[in-house]
């Protein structure tokens, strides 16, 4: 692989699977485009969309249409398999891109699923467990530029006419662009929630299972939520950019179907050989005005059972951090970090990683963090496929992008839910310690249905 940077020099061709080469071209935007408007105007494209947006808003990503897959079903091996295609894939690729960002040209979008090995339903049906691909087209918005990269495969003896392939795409692309249509949601017809004292009881069942070594779990729930009309990505996520300012906002459609949500938490950044992750755990509610609000804060900080919650996810990726880093920072105690509908208690971890460490090797060293599986990690998750009864799919698993040069970021997908036709299944989960409540843990899990509930038009 070469990036160019202006001038194009093509690497030897090693034997591969697949004859086609990756050919990339980016290109800076003269006249600013709404990001949001852009995703609605390749509503030609539903089901092949992706959206990004961080927290800071300097980096948004708008992926439209797929170039190539990589997917993977069989559990385990997906992060290598990842890995190993995205390397292979960019071993012969061709990157026309002059400029000095991150987030541009080729870039695989995707996320991967909580736990391969939970049994499936029929409700992530179109989902892979790695799910991966590198768009036909992309809108970057990073640091305030906008770019858009043009992605094609061609075969290798046809690389003579890769220029014109381009160009033919990018016209593709401009025609297929569609005036975007004001989509209003449609109304709520009703909220199916599962049974609040049959998941009281599977709290008091986790309870009794944590002991010396089982310290948490995470349990998880989903509700559903139906309309009276066909949900359109793009109206749920106008309303969660809006409401949600401070939040990941993300959205991976598949087929019919499309994943999406506004988490406050990172899992991993990383640029160059800085990475940062985020320790999340802990909630309270927001107050009614400051002084409540602040006064909730300070509950929040100094109660037992949610710094313990939060100290048994400082401890894992702390560990974790340190066996990769060359230098760890993290403050000695927990902040608070305010979102529109919840408190939380928020430890920012920061470190300069060796060279041997990739951000997808990061994923699976970090995932699932105790902030959604538990600890220790491997005796949480057995739990959880012995007592949850939910397929979590993609909820509160590693979501994000990876561009060709190894930077990127992955949000843990919570506050999300899967929009499918006329309804949304929406996730949430919590810390459950030898000090939890069922009965606090409902209200907790409640509130935080509410982003998602509140981007879908309900209370
Ligand atoms: C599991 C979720 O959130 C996680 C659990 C938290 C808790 O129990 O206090 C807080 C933040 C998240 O790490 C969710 O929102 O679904
Ligand atoms: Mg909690």
């Amino acid at each position: 692989m070469k990036d160019s940077r202006g001038t194009m020099v093509q690497t030897k061709i090693r034997d591969s699977v697949s004859p086609t080469i990756l050919v990339s071209e980016v290109i800076m935007v003269e006249e600013r485009i709404e990001i949001v408007d852009f995703f609605s105007k390749f509503h030609t494209y539903k089901g092949k969309r992706f959206f990004w947006k961080d927290p800071s808003g300097k980096n948004m990503l708008v992926g439209i249409g797929i170039c190539e897959k990589i997917e993977c079903s069989s559990g385990e091996s997906s992060y290598s398999y990842v890995e190993k295609r995205w390397k292979r894939l960019l071993e012969n690729a061709i990157v026309y891109n002059e400029f000095n960002h991150i987030g541009i040209g080729p870039v695989l979008l995707g996320g991967f699923s909580f736990d391969p090995l939970k049994e499936k339903t029929e409700l992530w049906d179109g989902f892979s467990e790695a799910h991966f691909y590198v768009p036909q087209f992309m809108l970057s918005e990073i640091d305030g530029n906008q770019f858009i990269t043009t992605n094609i495969l061609i075969q290798s003896d046809k690389m003579e006419y890769a220029k014109e392939a381009l160009k033919k795409q990018s016209f593709a692309f401009h025609k297929s662009i569609k005036e975007s249509t004001s989509h209003t949601l449609p109304s709520i017809q009703k909220v199916i929630e599962a049974d609040r004292e049959k998941w009281k009881v599977t709290v008091d069942k986790v309870i009794s299972k944590l002991d010396d070594t089982l310290k948490k779990v995470v349990l998880a729930r989903a509700s559903k939520v139906n309309f009276t009309k066909e949900l359109v990505t793009e109206s749920v996520l106008k309303n969660l950019i809006q409401q949600q300012s401070n939040g990941y906002i993300f959205a991976l459609e598949a087929h019919d179907k499309c994943f999406t949500g506004a988490s406050p938490e990172r899992l991993v950044k990383k640029e160059g050989d800085t990475v940062f992750s985020t320790c999340l755990a802990g909630s309270i509610s927001r107050g009614n005005n400051k002084e409540e609000d602040n006064a909730l804060a300070e509950e929040l900080l100094t109660d037992s059972k949610n710094r313990e919650e939060h100290n048994y996810v400082v401890k894992m990726i702390k560990n974790a951090m340190q066996e990769v880093c060359t230098s760890v920072e993290m403050p000695a105690n927990p902040q608070i970090m305010k979102m529109r509908d919840i408190q939380h208690l928020y430890t920012p971890v920061s470190g300069k990683v060796k060279e041997t460490e990739s951000l997808i090797s990061l994923i699976r060293l970090l995932h699932p963090t105790p902030a959604l599986g538990g600890f220790p990690r491997d005796v949480a998750l057995e739990v959880i496929r012995e007592v949850e009864g939910l397929d979590r799919g993609l909820y509160g698993a590693p979501i994000g992008w990876l561009d060709y040069e190894g930077n990127g970021e992955f949000a843990v997908s919570i506050r999300s839910g899967l929009l499918h036709g006329n309804s949304a299944t929406i996730f949430a989960g919590c810390g459950i310690v030898a000090d939890s409540d069922p009965e606090l843990e409902y209200i907790e899990t409640a509130i935080k249905f509410k982003p998602m509930l509140t981007a879908l038009g309900g209370k």
